[in-house]
Order: C-alpha cells, then structure tokens, then sequence
C-alpha cells in the first residue's frame, strides 16, 4: 500500500497532536489530515513546520457534521478516532458528550463506509473496563479477563458504546467492496507535557503555595506517558495495513499501558512537581465510604435542584471509585499482536513531564512578578 494518507481526528488535543508528530515520522504516508473542532495558533505554527516531511491538512470541524466528516474521508486509507469529549466531574451536559462520542463514532463510521476507508482505529479508555468497585482489587489485569464499567455516568457510558459500534462494524463491506478493519486502543490515564488534567493539578498548586490535592491516596493505577499511548496508535496502524496481522487484529481491543510504576494518582502528580518544590496536602482527607455517600447525597442534591438550576457536585460516587480503587493492567497483548514496546522509559517520561511542569511554574512566576510591578 504504497502512497497512503491517515485522518487523526481529535488532532488538535492532548493525545492527537503527538499521533500526528509520530505519523509525519512514518515512510510511504503522503498525506496527513489532521482534524479538530479548532487549532490553537501556536499548534497551527507548529504544525505548519511539520509540512516539510509529509503533506499536513489541517481541517477545522464538528464530527456531528456530516458531510463535513465525508468530506474529510473520501480518498483516505485509514482513520485514527481520537476526538471525544472527556468529562469526569460532570462540568459538560450529558447530551453532548454522548452526542459527540456516540452519534461522532458511528457518522464517522459510516463516512469510512461510504468512502471505502479500510482501517479504523478508536482511542477508547481504560474506564471502558471500570472502576466499579474501591473495594474490588485489579492488578495487571489482562484482555481476557471479562472486566466492563457497569456507571451510567456519561464519559465512561458513551466510550463503551462507541467502542462496541467500531468493534461490531469491524468486517463491514465497503462501498468499493473492501472490508472494514477496526481496533480500539484502551489507555490508562495518560500523562505528560500538555495534559490539560495535570496543568490542572499545578495551576490549583500554584494558587495553594505548592499544595497538590492529596484525595486518591488508596489508588494504584499505572499510568501511560502520552508519547507511548501515541506510539501504540502508530502501531496499530501498521499492524492493520499488514495483510498477515490485519485479521488477528480486526475486531480487537488492546490495554495501552507503559513502564511507569503503578502508584495513586497523588504520588503521580508529587513525583512529577516534587522538583518545582510542589508537595502533597498533610491534612487528613475523610475515610473513603464517607466520600462515597457523600458524593451520593450530593448526586440527589443536584437531581433534586434540576428542575430549578444545574448544581455540579465537587465530586461522587463515581469519581470516588476512579480515585480510590487498585485497577492495574498488563500491555502483554498489545506487545504480542502489535509489537508494542513503550518508547519513553518512565524516566524519559518523568523528566519530559517536569520540564514541561517548570516551565508552567516560570510562566506563572513571571506573571506574578509582572502583575507587582
Ligand atoms: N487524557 C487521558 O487521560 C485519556 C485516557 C484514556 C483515553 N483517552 C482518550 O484519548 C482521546 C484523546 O484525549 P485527550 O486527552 O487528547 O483529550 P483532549 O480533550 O485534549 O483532545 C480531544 C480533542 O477532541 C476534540 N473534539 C471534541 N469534540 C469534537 C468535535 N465535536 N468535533 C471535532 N473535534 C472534537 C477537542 O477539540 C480536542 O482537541 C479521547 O478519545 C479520550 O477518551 C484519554
């Protein structure tokens, strides 16, 4: 398949732009479509430095826009899916996230369809596979193991109806008489410069004298930096343009996982500030079955006001369980089927993330000094 181009949709985000940095890399891909709702301009100048190694579009849109989306397929062979809304807190109404990660996935599988594009690859997530319980243990859990978010809340809701339609439309026939090959890749949470949850975490830190949250101190998850969980989309790519693996893969989900050593989310965040002088919050949070019927209660509150106004609880059952629970997985099946090694050690990862971090802390210190002057 000589001569191939790629749609990243999501291109703009966290995790797309690093795709598009590894696909410019990739021999024989003579064109990029790089697809968002919007690009920042900084991301637009980079981007637009990238041009000289391979053809890079850039195409500013809605995925609920579908001749926008048929558009953006026609004469591409291959797609990487990972536009989404991400909402764990509630903030984003319930309609959208399930309207752009549902109803998105399946108007962009069926432009695939209609446009014969032959290899679809989804960045689902791990909470595809739960947490459902703080009080149920996963460790280095694998592909086989029966594992699925039982939640009604939207974000882990919509992604695994998304991911059942882009595993179910794997064998699809296309309209040139090809056959559709999908995957869906599961990330942990994933880190590293540019994660809008981490530049969270410091902004709160930096408004609390280097006071990071120390709320999901039970946690033992084992994060992905964002330049592996990449690399794993590169892979998947190539593994579904090679005839002899294509039909081992299709149809396939894989848990994209690197060598960062499982820990709570609150040590994640402290080993990666600790340098920029940020420490974790000494005070002694309330017992985790507390928080949880606390964060029920506030769930009815909230039930109970809609009629009247949209009250966000500060946090629920939901979000108790993702910060509480032990929930680990093994990438031995991505390793085996797609060749997967992570190509950040946990500490390149580290080291790239802190810089990142420092230069966050000068920004917000240079602003400081400029506003007392
Ligand atoms: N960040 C994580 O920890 C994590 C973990 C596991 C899986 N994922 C998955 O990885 C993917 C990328 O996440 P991310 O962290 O880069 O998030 P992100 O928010 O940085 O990127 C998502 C991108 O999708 C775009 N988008 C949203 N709605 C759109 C629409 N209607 N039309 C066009 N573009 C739209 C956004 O503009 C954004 O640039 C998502 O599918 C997410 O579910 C993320």
């Amino acid at each position: 398949m000589a001569g191939w181009s790629c749609l990243v949709t999501g291109a703009g985000g966290f995790l797309g732009q690093r795709i598009i940095r590894l696909l410019v890399e990739e021999r024989e891909l003579q064109e990029i479509r790089a697809l968002d709702k919007a690009f920042r301009p900084e991301l637009q100048e980079e981007f637009s430095k990238l041009q000289s190694q391979s053809k890079l579009t850039l195409l500013e849109g809605d995925i609920l826009d579908e001749q926008f989306m048929k558009r953006a397929c026609q004469g591409t062979s291959a797609v990487i899916h990972a536009a989404s809304v991400i909402d764990v807190f509630n903030a984003i109404p319930r309609e959208t996230i399930m309207d752009v990660n549902v109803k998105g996935t399946q108007i962009l599988l069926e432009a695939c369809a209609q446009a014969s594009v032959p290899i679809f690859i989804y960045t689902s997530t791990i909470e595809v596979a739960g947490p459902n319980s703080y009080r149920e243990v996963i460790r280095d859990a694998s592909e086989d193991q029966p594992l699925e978010s039982t939640w009604s809340a939207p974000y882990p809701h919509s992604k695994k109806l998304a991911e059942e339609a882009v595993l179910a439309a794997n064998g699809w026939a296309l309209r040139n008489g090809g056959i559709l090959s999908t995957c869906a890749l599961r990330p942990m949470y994933i880190y590293g410069e540019g994660s809008p949850f981490l530049r969270g975490f410091v902004d709160q830190a930096l408004r609390n004298h280097g006071t990071l949250p120390h709320n999901s101190k039970l946690s033992v998850v084992n994060p992905v930096y964002v330049g592996n969980a990449a690399w794993a989309h590169v892979l998947a790519l190539r593994a579904l343009r090679d005839p002899e693996r294509a039909a081992s893969v299709g149809g396939q989900f894989y848990y994209i996982a690197d060598d960062t050593p499982p820990q709570s989310y609150d040590q994640l965040n402290y080993a990666l500030g600790r340098e920029w002088g940020f420490h974790l919050d000494a005070r002694r949070g309330l017992p985790v079955l507390l928080q949880y019927w606390l964060g029920f209660l506030l769930e009815m509150v909230s039930l109970l006001l809609r009629p009247v106004c949209r009250y966000r609880p500060p946090f629920n059952r939901h979000t108790v369980t993702l910060l509480n629970s032990v929930f680990t997985f093994s990438y031995k099946k991505a390793q085996r089927d797609l060749g997967y090694k992570p190509l950040f050690s946990w500490e390149q990862a580290q080291q790239n993330t802190a810089a990142w971090i420092g230069a966050l802390v000068k920004r917000h210190r240079e602003a400081g000094r400029a506003k007392a002057r």
